[in-house]
């Protein structure tokens, strides 16, 4: 997995290593260099335009500029703070205006339609945060080093970085503040079943869905199945009709569940409890209770996020009495009715504080899904895209982490894999049109995908 590091942490690393600094920036410069070539498709009568600015980030073109001239490729470079009217024409920009260091102020000049790499970050994009400036460039490409950024990843970051590089200049990272979840480290934490398997060993209990929004039972179910779940059984408070027929249907067709729920739980591995289930105020008593008293690792979405917060105790005093784990899966309305607050763009430290508070695992939904635990480091899931924000797919989710949970696989990397299997069902389906069962059809293929790559 890609580390990922905060500014100021890569600051103090870069501060305490015994590496000059003068060979750091040769280091980059020439990565730089090799990914501007790759990026030309070649050196001879290439050109390539160096915006260089007074920092570091400048250095580093400079040293860039310098390994393509040596590799024949016609390199003029302009100084960032003295630029001439008229840019030199050239195939290649290479953004080395500002990096890390950069405090606002100052605007990318226009390069009309002419390819951009970024050194270490498009400039005037927060490395912390990924919020761009107004006129921070679109690059096709960025090389940034030893580390990804938390600024690559969020906000503005993706779509202004273009494909990320990131390059070892040699300084040891002593810890990530984030790790970057791939399909190597997904494939590693999924257990086989075992070859004694049977039906009860994995089962998966959902509490989703009411009458109007027997959708998200549905989903939540279907995904959980298609996720592994051995069996699922589910209940839609209040529904006669029409709940799934695949899974095994505990009806509870007044709102007294909690017992019902509870009777037979110690026969379940995991518990989803809230996608769809309303806001009445017995279903908020419910849940409540559930989460006092059901011991079995459990996903609380959508619904159920609201009853926590509704909770006059305060949502993490039920919580931290938990003794088993407890998934939360909030988006960013879920986070502002758990914690008063909506997430700022500090998406890691928001998901982080709302662990440490409650004690549970914080999976924080958004275009890059953060997951938090105590005592671990926080993973990023950015697998997915746009088409995800679809109504119903937050369903999927919940579901789909019930499921990795029953298979045995701990909080922390359940809904991290969870995200994962969730963004890669969307890069599956169809470039338009997609509806939340869409993700549900396309997981045995991605599971099939993922245990068969030898990544
Ligand atoms: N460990 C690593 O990852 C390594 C990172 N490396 C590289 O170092 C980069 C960070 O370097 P950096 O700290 O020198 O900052 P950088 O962005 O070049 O600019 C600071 C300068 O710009 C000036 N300035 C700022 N804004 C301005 C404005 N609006 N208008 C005018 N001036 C402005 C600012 O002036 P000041 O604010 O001090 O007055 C200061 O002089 C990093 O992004 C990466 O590329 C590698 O080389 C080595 C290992
Ligand atoms: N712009 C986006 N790019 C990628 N993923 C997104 C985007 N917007 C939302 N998502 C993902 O879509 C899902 C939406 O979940 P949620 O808001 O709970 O939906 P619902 O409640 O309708 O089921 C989450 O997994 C979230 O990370
Ligand atoms: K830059």
């Amino acid at each position: 997995m890609i580390q990922v590091v905060t500014p100021q942490h890569m600051q103090a690393i870069d501060d305490a290593s015994e590496v000059p600094l003068d060979e750091l920036i040769a280091r980059a410069g020439a990565a730089v260099a090799r990914a501007a070539i790759r990026q030309l498709g070649g050196t001879y009568g290439r050109r390539v335009l160096v915006v260089a600015g007074p920092g570091n980030n400048g250095a580093d073109g400079r040293v860039a500029a310098t390994r393509l001239r040596e590799r024949g490729v016609r390199v003029a470079v302009v100084d960032a703070l003295d630029l001439p009217e008229r840019l030199p024409r050239a195939d290649l920009v290479i953004d080395a205006a500002f990096g890390t260091g950069f405090r606002g102020g100052w605007q990318f000049p226009d390069v009309g339609a002419t390819p951009v790499l970024a050194v270490d970050v498009p400039t005037g994009l927060d490395a912390a945060t990924g919020v761009a400036g107004p006129s921070t460039p679109h690059a096709v490409r960025t090389v940034t080093f030893q580390a990804a950024k938390p600024g690559h990843v969020f906000a503005d970051g993706p779509a202004r970085c273009g494909d990320l590089e990131v390059v070892d200049i040699g300084l040891g990272v002593d810890r990530a503040d984030a790790l970057l979840v791939d399909a190597a480290a997904v494939r590693h934490w999924l257990p086989h079943r075992p070859t004694d398997a049977h039906k009860w060993r994995e089962a998966v209990r959902i509490v989703a869905g009411t009458p109007g929004m027997t959708g998200a039972g549905h989903l939540a179910t279907t995904a959980a199945q298609r996720a592994g779940a051995s069996l699922v059984a589910v209940s839609s408070p209040g529904v006669d009709a029409d709940a799934p027929v695949e899974a095994l249907d505990r009806r509870v067709p007044g709102f007294d569940w909690y017992t019902a729920v509870l009777d037979d739980l110690h026969r379940f591995r995991s518990l989803v409890i809230g996608p769809g289930l309303g806001r009445e105020e017995h279903t908020v008593a419910s849940v409540l209770r559930c989460v006092e008293d059901a011991v079995v690792p459990m996903v609380i979405d959508g619904d159920g996020l609201f009853a926590l917060a509704w909770n006059e105790a305060g949502s993490p005093a039920v919580l931290v009495d938990r003794e088993v784990p407890t998934v939360l899966t909030p988006h960013d309305g879920e986070y502002g009715l758990l914690t008063g607050r909506r997430p700022d763009d500090d998406r890691l430290a928001a998901a982080t504080s709302l662990a440490d508070t409650t004690g549970a695992t914080v999976l924080l939904k958004g275009p890059a899904t953060v997951v938090a635990t105590p005592g671990e480091v926080p993973l990023i899931v950015d697998a997915g895209d746009e088409r995800l924000a679809t109504a119903g797919t937050g369903d999927v989710l919940a579901g789909i982490i019930g499921a990795l949970l029953a298979r045995q696989i701990p909080a922390h990397r359940a809904a991290a894999a969870g995200a994962f299997v969730h963004g890669l069902a969307v890069q599956r389906c169809a470039s338009v049109g997609v509806i939340a069962g869409d993700l549900v059809e396309q997981l045995p293929a991605v599971f099939t995908d993922l245990l068969a790559t030898d990544a």
